[in-house]
């Protein structure tokens, strides 16, 4: 059986309008088919890993964001912990469509839908793992782009630019509103057993895929079939020589930046003098410390190929 869930808010009221496409679609091909649509924020990993045992679905097509996608894949990650795996496939309804970009699956949601229904290119993907039981799919952050996803989710502009197919700017303006009074913290990065001090830490961010925040490519390396998890670490004491990364990053082309650093491994921590904001898949979650755990292979996408940029 196929299941859908739906995040009507995503996209600003996007999801809603893309589901009544979607339903009109599968009800036309007379595809059977079990739809959930979600009621408030913070349920969608409950109502995931209740279809998935109350109804065997196989295949769960998501409605949303990354935020929903985030909270969908902890679901399925529990399914698949009590026995029952199920695989991921998504139309992409929300502002940065991260996840979506990487599995090379359609903007358009008739063409995400046929990707869908399709039994063709399963991808195998890493999870990243917190101490706390939570899965991440792109990206978990800590710093500065914590602040970021924290912002841009309360922002007003978020919502009209989303009205105005302008919602990937969001990120932007945020990211120039926290640059200019973000203040780095002194933090000690573990990897593998290893610790490296960084006096001056802005942000460290576990990257399972190469972008977040809607085409930022901040890890070009990170790729989500290789059992590891890359750390990339963004250190100054001046704010004034981290500007040219603001206008590199969106092109991955920060790399050769002397405040700029990549490590590689399977189980990272992070301490850091005074508590940071965490993101995972954008949406903002805890504080540090942080602990992550790479899951390698531990869900199915249905995509089409992946991809490392746009
Ligand atoms: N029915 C609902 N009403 C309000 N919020 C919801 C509802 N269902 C889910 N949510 C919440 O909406 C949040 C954001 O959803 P999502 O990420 O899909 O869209 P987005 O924020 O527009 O996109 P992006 O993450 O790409 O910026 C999630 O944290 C989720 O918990």
């Amino acid at each position: 059986m196929i299941g859908v869930l739906v995040n009507p808010r995503s996209g600003d009221g996007r999801g809603c309008d893309i589901w009544r496409e979607v339903r009109d679609r599968l009800q036309k091909f007379s595809v059977p088919h079990v739809a959930v649509i979600t009621s408030r924020a913070g349920e969608t990993g409950e109502l995931a890993e209740k279809m998935v045992s109350e109804h065997s679905i196989e295949k769960l097509i998501v409605i949303g964001g990354d935020g929903t996608i985030h909270e969908t894949a902890g679901g399925l990650w529990q399914a698949y912990r009590n026995g029952s795996a199920c695989k991921l496939a998504v139309i992409p309804a929300g502002t940065g469509n991260d996840f979506a970009k990487a599995y090379g699956i359609p903007t358009d949601p008739v063409r995400a839908l046929e990707v869908a229904l399709s039994n063709e290119n399963y991808i195998h993907i890493d999870l990243l793992r917190t101490a706390g039981g939570m899965v991440a799919v792109n990206s978990i952050g800590a710093g500065f782009d914590g602040m970021v996803a924290k912002l841009t989710n309360e922002a007003g502009y978020k919502k009209l630019l989303n009205r105005i197919g302008l919602g990937k700017l969001s990120y932007f303006i945020t990211i120039l509103r926290v640059f200019l009074h973000y203040k780095p913290s002194r933090a000690w990065l573990e990897v593998d057993g290893v610790i490296h001090e960084l006096p001056d830490m802005w942000l460290a961010a576990i990257a399972n895929i190469p972008f977040y925040g809607g085409s930022i490519q901040i890890c070009p390396a990170a790729s989500p079939f290789d059992g590891m998890a890359d750390v990339v670490v963004i250190q100054s004491r001046g704010r004034i020589r981290l500007l040219p990364i603001l206008f590199t990053v969106y092109q991955g082309k920060h790399t050769q930046h002397p405040s700029v650093s990549f490590f590689k491994g399977t189980s990272i921590r992070l301490r850091t003098e005074h508590p940071l904001l965490i993101q995972a898949d954008g949406e903002f979650t805890d504080s540090t410390p942080l602990h992550v755990d790479i899951v390698p292979a531990a869900l199915t996408v249905i995509g089409t190929a992946y991809k490392t940029y746009n």
